[in-house]
């Protein structure tokens, strides 16, 4: 069975059905094709699960960091009710997603989609012809590729565990690592973070990152770095790591190293797609080598972060695209947040590359004993930010506290406004807020 589509689109994530919604508000024909769950990364087993894990973190340390202070009396995650609390937002987020696209008109196939010998996609039994194909497939977990790499449970299986266990270990310092480490220690467990070099979250302001380590070192994380991991060996109920030197048991070990593109089972080399090690390789319209095929979201190979906002961007651009516009991709600032407590943000110039160039201006705040942070006990709040001497704007914004995220997103807005620091500190801003802080901060 041949179906003949305006455009076939390969994942049904959040890149995939938001570009799939937006085509059928141009009326195009559209199929979506998706193996696993509908919605994809973000929803099920990515950005919003987490989030909803890290509600102990944030209750716990409040508590913790409130006691005599007012507050007296610990709490504890029920991690098993945690859990349930989590499922009942991700159970039906596939089938709504997919009853969401079929009413909205859009084909959808629970199917592995692949491009056949012949060039042509195939899912499952249907063959599906396309005007233009959209490859959205995503990314999945790296595995180490060392003996015993069977026993590596991936972000996945963290945020579906029933049990969280006693002692659990991470194998590599990025998002993720930190993000499951801190969720899993405010759960009550031991955690080793184990980090190949000196440089964890190595796109990060690395004294901020200096200043989170030594904190959640304080609170009992367990950070090893220049460590490699060379073997896990199973011994009775729990695993041995080793390497040099290096001896470590542990109940569960979790391999957040990184992410590998969805490219190498879709045959693109049966469409003369082009890809690298960072995904599929695009121009300035997300045109991949093959004029027929582009590539939006987290598959496309980019030094850009790989995040849903992005994801989302880049389908609303292939939507105008096919609907006629024609100019390039351009991307405004992209804000990146660690989530934890602390949490830490990123946005614009890092402040590394500011210090050194006389055009920039760093301005160094520590905030921890300013009133919003003073009020709720909050032990670290620190701040970078910088300006642009010339034209008296911000052009870069690195912050670390539990509230990272409110600020990080008005420096993205004050940043790509170009507005003018004596304009923003015109504004009337809502007091006592994080936001208003940042009138302080500039
Ligand atoms: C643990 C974790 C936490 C994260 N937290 C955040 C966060 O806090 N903030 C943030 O912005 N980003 C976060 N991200 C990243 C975010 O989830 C991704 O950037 C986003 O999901 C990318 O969307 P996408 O549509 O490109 O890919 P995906 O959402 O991964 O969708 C791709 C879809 O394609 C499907 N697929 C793959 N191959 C095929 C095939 N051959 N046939 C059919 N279907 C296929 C997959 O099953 C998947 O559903 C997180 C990621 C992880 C793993
Ligand atoms: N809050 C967020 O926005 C968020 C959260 C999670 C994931 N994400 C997205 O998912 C992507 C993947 O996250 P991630 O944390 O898996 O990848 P990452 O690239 O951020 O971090 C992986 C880390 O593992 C280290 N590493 C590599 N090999 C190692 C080894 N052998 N031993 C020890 N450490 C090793 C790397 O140096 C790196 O620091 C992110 O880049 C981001 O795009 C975003």
């Amino acid at each position: 069975m041949t179906k003949q589509y305006d455009v076939v689109i390969l994942g049904g994530g959040v890149a995939g059905g938001s570009l799939a919604h937006s085509l059928r508000r141009q009326h195009k024909t559209v199929a979506v094709v998706e193996d696993n769950l509908f919605g994809g990364t973000c929803p099920n087993r990515g950005c919003d699960p987490k989030k909803i894990l890290l509600s102990g973190l944030e209750v716990t340390q409040l508590v913790a960091d409130m006691q005599g202070n007012g507050i007296s009396g610990k709490v504890s995650v029920n991690w098993p009710d945690l859990m349930r609390h989590k499922r009942q937002y991700t159970n039906p987020i596939s089938t709504a997603t997919q009853n969401g696209l079929k009413s909205d008109g859009v084909d959808t196939y629970h199917e592995h989609a692949h491009f056949n010998q012949d060039g042509l996609l195939e899912a499952g039994n249907a063959v599906l012809a396309g005007d233009k194909y959209v490859i959205a497939t995503g990314q999945r977990p790296a595995i180490l590729d060392i003996p015993g790499k069977q026993f590596f449970k991936t972000s996945t299986d963290f945020l579906n565990l029933d049990e969280m266990p006693a002692d659990v270990t991470f194998i590599g310092g990025g998002y993720i690592g930190f993000e499951l480490a801190g969720i899993a220690h405010a759960a009550g467990a031991k955690v080793h973070l184990i980090h190949h070099n000196d440089r964890p979250l190595k796109q990060f302001d690395q004294q901020l990152v200096g200043q989170a380590v030594d904190h959640l070192s304080k609170l009992g994380v367990d950070f090893h770095m220049d460590t490699d991991v060379e073997e896990i060996t199973q011994v009775g109920d729990q695993f041995v790591l080793s390497g040099d030197d290096f001896r470590l048991p542990t109940d569960m070990v979790f391999c957040t190293a990184g992410r590998i593109p969805n490219v190498d089972t879709i045959g693109l080399e049966n469409v003369g797609v082009k890809t690298d090690a960072h995904g599929v390789i695009v121009d300035d319209h997300l045109q991949t080598s093959n004029p027929n095929i582009f590539a939006m979201g987290d598959v496309v190979s980019t030094k850009r972060p790989k995040l849903t906002p992005v994801a989302g961007y880049e389908a609303a651009y292939l939507a105008n695209y096919f609907n006629g516009a024609a100019d390039k991709i351009q991307f405004n600032s992209i804000p990146t947040i660690v989530f934890g407590q602390p949490s830490l943000g990123q946005v614009g110039l890092p402040s590394s590359i500011a210090a050194d160039d006389s055009r920039y201006m760093l301005i160094t705040n520590d905030m921890t004993a300013w009133y919003s942070y003073h009020r709720l006990n909050e032990p670290l709040a620190k701040a970078k930010v910088v300006i642009n001497r010339d034209t008296e704007t911000v052009v870069g914004a690195t912050v670390l506290s539990n509230h990272a995220d409110y600020l990080i997103n008005i420096f993205t807005l004050m940043i790509d406004k170009q507005m003018k620091i004596s304009d923003f500190n015109k504004e009337i801003l809502a007091y006592p807020t994080f936001a208003s802080d940042v009138q302080y901060l500039v």
